[in-house]
């Protein structure tokens, strides 16, 4: 299903004022592929990608997921949560595994935790190692994997739901070019077999060569060109 951001504005508490980081914001994302989220230090992409992803409410404006409006001004922590959990997979900027799991419990945890049915998990679990190119490494900790590998093992985690919304958090910052290109190619690709809808935030658009569409914020907004884009 397609993610719909519409006029979402998000404004913080800053002392005795307020700061907008988001302003006004439309963006849809179709099921099936990439969107590249690029913009200078402080233009509000990660805030975006948290009203996104529901960790953080909008001040104003909707998000959907095709019809449905899983995220608003006034959604519940626990309306959150569950649409959080039922549909969308996150990636974080630093891939936040457990240090006393191997690769392949980390996804086994992940699904106990969002309720699923044990039946078949491990093997699907191999599965989507195998489709990160983790297979020799699934019983490996973090502290035996590299950094690309590891961030191949977030995003195999967030994908364990067959969640319909994927939001990666700056997959390539502590990658070196080739690597961050394979991440990048890699998130491309399982969007499309896996038909989610996929916003990745980055700095470097040097990576970005497989994204179906770029998009650039400044100050809240998204630029002209990239508005334009929206929808081709
Ligand atoms: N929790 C918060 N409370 C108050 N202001 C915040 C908060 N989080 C971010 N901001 C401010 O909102 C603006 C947008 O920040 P945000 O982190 O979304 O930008 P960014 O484009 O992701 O930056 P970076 O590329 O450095 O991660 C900045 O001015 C930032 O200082």
């Amino acid at each position: 299903m397609d993610l719909h951001l519409d006029a979402i504005t998000l404004v913080y508490p800053d002392g005795d004022s307020t700061l907008t980081a988001v302003e006004d914001l439309d963006l849809s994302i179709p099921s099936g592929t990439t969107t590249a989220l690029l913009g200078p230090s402080g233009s509000g992409k990660s805030s975006l990608l948290a009203v996104a992803g529901g960790l953080t409410r909008p001040t104003a404006g909707t998000v959907r997921i095709g019809q449905d409006v899983v995220f608003h001004p006034a959604t519940t922590v626990a309306a959150a949560t569950r649409a959080r959990l039922g549909r969308i997979g996150i990636v974080f900027q630093s891939p936040q595994l457990l240090g006393s799991l191997t690769a392949l419990e980390q996804l086994e945890l992940h699904a106990h935790l969002r309720g699923d049915r044990p039946a078949g998990l491990r093997a699907r679990a191999l599965d989507l190692l195998a489709e990160v190119g983790m297979s020799d490494h699934a019983h490996k900790r973090p502290a035996q994997l590299s950094g690309g590998q590891r961030q191949r093992v977030a995003i195999a985690r967030a994908l364990i739901g067959a969640p319909q919304v994927l939001l990666v958090d700056e997959p390539t910052s502590a990658l070196d070019h080739a690597r961050g290109t394979q991440v990048i190619d890699l998130i491309t690709r399982l969007a499309r077999e896996l038909d989610a809808a996929t916003l990745v935030v980055s700095h470097d658009s040097s990576t970005l060569d497989s994204v179906d569409r770029t998009v650039r914020m400044l100050d809240g907004r998204l630029e002209e060109a990239s508005r334009s884009a929206v929808g081709t």
